[in-house]
């Protein structure tokens, strides 16, 4: 079966300095793909990129079918790839209300994720509603950037480290709120520093180093490989 999300050979960087290196990564549609590595070796560039804020050197990244190397970051969101991005991005003077407002009004799709029920999904930021963005806890913060992600309909959605600086019970909430959007079809590339939850709701990880993946596997293999978490990550 052809992968949803198809990326080869990607280079990429800032201001001439490569970052990617040939990156190739694949999802399955409705899938969802765990991207690990250590720090700095380009999980957000390869989000950032996905998404069209940084422009590649080269390479192919297909979305069923379509080629989107080097397109712009509208026409990017209009073909179906939203973004929880790294740190929120969450406005401090504007409410959660006016947040989906802003996101509903921008939205690149219409589909099945609308305000309704995005709250039903997400509970508490229907009570947190009239709150202001820095009035919010991180966990808040966390559902209001998945909200804003969702209400644009993507086929495709990238997070990055959505579960940096939770609690343990909020990251598991989050990964609850990931497998019920994934379970309604949504693709999803998860990038994560946090191996449990990558592993708690992935089917696949795939293994940065230096700006390329280096190991492919699915996640009950690589959970139950201690030696491959070592190696490649550090960690037991
Ligand atoms: N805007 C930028 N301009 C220049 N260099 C950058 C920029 N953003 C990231 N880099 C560099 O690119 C490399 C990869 O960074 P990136 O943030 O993609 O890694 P990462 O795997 O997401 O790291 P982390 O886990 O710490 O978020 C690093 O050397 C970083 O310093």
């Amino acid at each position: 079966m052809k992968p949803f999300l198809r990326v080869r050979g990607l280079r990429s960087g800032y201001a001439g300095g490569v970052v990617l290196g040939g990156l190739d990564l694949d999802a399955e549609e409705g899938g969802i793909v765990a991207v690990l590595g250590r720090n700095g070796v380009g999980k957000t560039t390869l989000i950032s990129t996905v998404m069209g804020f940084v422009r590649p050197y080269e390479g192919s990244i297909t979305l069923d079918g379509r080629e989107l190397a080097g397109a712009r970051v509208d026409v990017i969101a209009r073909a179906g790839v939203g973004v929880v991005p790294q740190g929120r991005r969450v406005f401090a003077p504007l409410t959660v209300a006016e947040h989906l407002a802003i996101a509903a009004r921008r939205r690149a799709a219409t589909g099945p994720w609308n305000r309704a029920r995005i709250l039903y999904l997400l509970p508490r930021l229907g009570e947190r509603l009239g709150h202001r963005g820095d009035e919010l806890s991180g966990g808040e913060q966390q559902m209001l950037a998945i909200a804003r992600a969702l209400l644009g309909n993507p086929r495709l959605l990238l997070l990055d480290e959505p579960s940096d600086g939770l609690a343990p019970a909020i990251v598991s909430q989050v990964g609850e709120v990931i497998r019920e959007v994934s379970a309604e079809g949504m693709t999803v590339v998860l990038v994560e520093q946090n191996l449990a939850l990558a592993l708690s709701v992935a089917e696949h990880v795939a293994v940065m180093q230096k700006g390329s993946i280096v190991h492919r596997a699915p996640c009950a293999e690589f959970a139950s490989s201690p030696g491959d978490r070592r190696r490649l990550l550090g960690v037991d």
